[in-house]
């Protein structure tokens, strides 16, 4: 049997608990997640996306229930950096290079520096921007240093890449492309993502399963299975099976109460 890439087994999270603050933020949550699976997580603002990737990272401690990554505990997973991630805000150090940001994991791990700066250079190639080793952060558009921080994330060769809204500030047309990218690297490497978003044809074109939440307390409402074929391009965002798949990904969302701020979009 293959080991899960990620396993979370009756997951809960209180916030503050026995206190006036308390928040159930999780309950329940079971999701087992296999090797190269790319599973998305969406619902309203609040039911819990982030804190379940949060837990997964080992960011956070649950207050009942467990969580393996590839059969490892999360606090072992986190110690072994068997996963990268990357956030809405790419997060690049303004004080280091393009190349000596994607250089920082594999410092951590110890490389030596030729293997560093050949790694960095390699990476570089995989997201399109080899000329851009010696710029610094500020001399990139917001997609291209989303891209380095997708570097960064992939080069120490993590199993698993955790992204919470990673294109959430970039405008629609860089987002369709860096989605089309991050597909094309995933099926290189292999690589098992975890992705949160607010964008129901987002989650729908990039995964192999949406995973559906609900807010208080957040918990896992319904798994939808998208299977869109490896092939995707540009024009599956036009074909009759995505909008079917959009569609059956509102539907599960409808009902799901809905915050008066925030919430699910369709962009
Ligand atoms: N450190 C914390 N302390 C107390 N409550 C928290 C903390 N982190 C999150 N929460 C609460 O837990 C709930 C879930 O928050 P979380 O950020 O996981 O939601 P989300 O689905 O990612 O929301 P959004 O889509 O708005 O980013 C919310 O009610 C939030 O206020």
């Amino acid at each position: 049997m293959t080991t899960s890439a990620v396993a979370v087994s009756k997951v809960s999270k209180v916030f503050n608990p026995g206190t006036p603050g308390q928040v159930d933020a999780l309950v329940d949550v079971d999701l087992t997640i296999a090797p190269g699976e790319f599973v998305s997580l969406i619902g309203p603002s609040g039911c819990g996306k982030s804190t379940l990737l949060r837990l997964i990272a080992d960011l956070l401690e649950p207050s009942e229930g467990a969580i393996t990554i590839n059969g490892k505990n999360a606090r072992q997973a986190r110690l072994d950096q068997d996963y990268g991630m990357a956030f809405q805000q790419a997060g690049l150090f303004e004080w280091r290079s393009v190349e000596k940001n994607i250089e920082l994991p594999l410092e951590l791990k110890g490389w030596d520096k030729n293997q560093r700066r050949e790694r960095a250079h390699e990476m570089l190639e995989l997201v399109k921007l080899p000329e851009f080793a010696r710029h610094m952060p500020w001399q990139l558009s917001g997609g291209m240093q989303q891209r380095i921080a997708i570097a960064r994330a992939l080069a120490a060769s993590p199993s698993l890449l955790l992204m919470d809204e990673p294109f959430g500030a970039l405008d629609e047309m860089t987002r369709e492309h860096m989605q089309a990218e991050l597909l094309r690297i995933c099926a290189e490497t292999q690589t098992t993502v975890v992705f949160v978003t607010h964008s129901i044809p987002e989650a729908v074109f990039l995964s192999d399963r949406v995973v559906v939440m609900s807010p208080r307390p957040g918990r896992i409402t319904q798994t939808i299975d998208v299977a869109l074929g490896d092939d995707r391009d540009e024009d599956t965002r036009e074909a009759s099976g995505f909008y079917d798949k959009i569609t059956e990904v509102r539907e599960a969302l409808r009902g799901i109460e809905q915050p008066v701020m925030g919430g699910v979009d369709d962009r």
